[in-house]
């Protein structure tokens, strides 16, 4: 076992010997070039670089250098003059030339009379942690500066930074994001599947990459393609998520707007033939999952080369935009309408049985022949529904349904024709337009007519 020497002098000695600390003890020299090393231990000679015999006798200005900083030295010298506590960090330089950072503290030691005759000074080369939190402060100066948002959360998904364009993207401040979770971004928007998508890839150890619907603090609602990435600690477990975000919300509104357009017919506003045939195909395919049939009407003006031939090519549209409102009107927010062809509608209805898709044929019809268009007077619109039969190709069901239309046509014209059942052209009659096509003139209506008796019938206006 080991003993202290017996003497408190000596026990001091061995202790500021072996302290890690540097120590440096100075005399209170104030005239000449001021105080100068009347002790230093081991830890202070390595850390300056300098031996025992190199720093006795000099003064402690030896150690500093351009960098040091003179605030601090002036400092020091009012603490000393004033026999005060100094506490500070500054720049020095060991013998080498190279800088470290130094922090230390010196005290006055005074005395039996009360004079300073000493100061003893407790220095710590803290150069390593000055490195690293420059480090640090560089990467959060880096990370903010970044235009994409970054947004870092513990393993428990609270958020534990966000940078400044991570403000910008979601609203929030900082400080109001700081211990949320990322949850507060989201919109509603995306399948719970997507998120279990996210949680599976990150527990595999994969990153994890997609657009995301969020919401802004405002309420509105921004499209960010975002990374997001886990990070392990030593032991391997995940310690943090980091999710890297771009705001592609302009790109998307381009894109939807172009889609849109795309998708389009200009002069009724109505989906386009292109589109409608997606539509009708997405509507099966979903049929095909669900089991749930869908429904399909198909519309074409009656007599509608006399209206452009009596009022004009101009009134000829006047009329088919204003059929195309009325066939919005007419059916459920869920049906797609689309410009089929010149003057033909075709209508997908989803999730519907045969009454259901006549039922709305049969109003389709009404709320035509009930409307009036500016200069033109009424007109008349003859269908053909039916509703998809499982297994059926898409080709087959608008053969079926376009021999309806031609039967309603056939029959007499603004009437609705059910589609027969099982591919045959057989159709059946079930408007009650059938029995009250013909219209008086005084009724200002136009006239249905047969196409083959009466090919010239008049077009009138109200
Ligand atoms: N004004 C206008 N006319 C169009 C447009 N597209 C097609 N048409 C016209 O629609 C008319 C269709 O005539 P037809 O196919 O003979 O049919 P209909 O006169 O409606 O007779 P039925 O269908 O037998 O009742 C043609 O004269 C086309 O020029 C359009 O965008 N604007």
């Amino acid at each position: 076992m080991h003993t202290f020497p017996a003497f408190k002098s000596d026990l001091l000695q061995v202790a500021l010997e072996q302290s890690f600390n540097a120590v440096m003890i100075t005399n209170a020299e104030r005239g000449g070039g001021g105080p100068v090393i009347v002790y230093c231990n081991a830890a202070l000679c390595a850390m300056t670089g300098y031996s025992e015999a190199e720093l006795l006798g000099q003064s402690p200005r030896m150690l500093q250098g351009p960098a040091t900083d003179r605030a601090v030295l002036d400092r020091l010298r009012h603490c000393l003059e004033q026999g005060l506590f100094f506490e500070g960090a500054a720049i020095n330089y060991r013998k080498n030339g190279e800088a470290y950072h130094l922090e230390w503290n010196i005290s006055p030691v005074r005395d039996g009379a009360g004079e300073i005759r000493y100061f003893v000074s407790v220095q710590r080369d803290v150069s390593e942690r000055v490195q690293a939190d420059q480090e640090r402060n560089l990467l959060a100066q880096a990370l903010n500066a970044s235009n994409d948002a970054i947004l870092i959360t513990d393993d428990t998904w609270t958020i534990v930074y966000a940078n400044q364009a991570c403000e910008a993207l979601t609203g929030y401040a900082r400080s109001e994001l700081l211990g949320q979770s990322p949850m507060l971004l989201r919109s509603g928007m995306h399948e719970p599947g997507f998120y279990e998508a996210l949680q599976a890839c990150l527990l595999r150890g994969e990153g994890f990459r997609g657009t995301f619907i969020n919401r802004h603090k405002n309420g509105s609602l921004y499209y960010a393609e975002q990374s997001i990435a886990a990070l392990h600690n030593s032991a391997g477990k995940i310690s943090h998520y980091v999710g890297v975000s771009k705001d592609i919300t302009p790109q998307v509104q381009r894109e939807t707007v172009l889609r849109e357009q795309a998708s389009r017919d200009k002069l009724t506003g109505l989906l386009n033939r292109h589109a409608g045939e997606y539509e009708l195909q997405h509507c099966q395919m979903h049929a095909l999952a669900s089991g749930q049939g869908f429904g399909v009407i198909l519309g074409d003006l009656d007599h509608f080369k006399r209206i452009n031939d009596s009022w004009g090519h101009r009134t000829g549209d006047l009329v088919l935009k204003s059929v195309a409102a009325v066939l919005l009107q007419s059916v459920r927010s869920t049906d797609y309408v689309v410009r089929w062809g010149g003057e033909e509608f075709l209508v997908i209805l989803p999730d519907v049985t045969l009454e259901m898709a006549q039922e709305l044929a049969e109003r389709i019809r009404s709320s035509v022949q009930g409307y009036s268009v500016p200069n033109a007077g009424h007109c008349s619109i003859s269908l053909g529904v039916g509703v998809w039969q499982l297994g059926e190709a898409e080709e087959s069901l608008l053969q079926r349904i376009d021999a309806a239309l031609y039967a309603s046509k056939e029959r007499g014209r603004n009437r609705v024709t059910m589609a027969a059942q099982g591919g045959g052209a057989e159709a059946r009659d079930t408007s009650g337009a059938a029995r009250r096509d013909l219209h008086t003139l005084s009724t200002g209506r136009w006239l249905a007519t047969d196409r083959g008796t009466q090919p010239h019938s008049p077009v009138l206006q109200t």
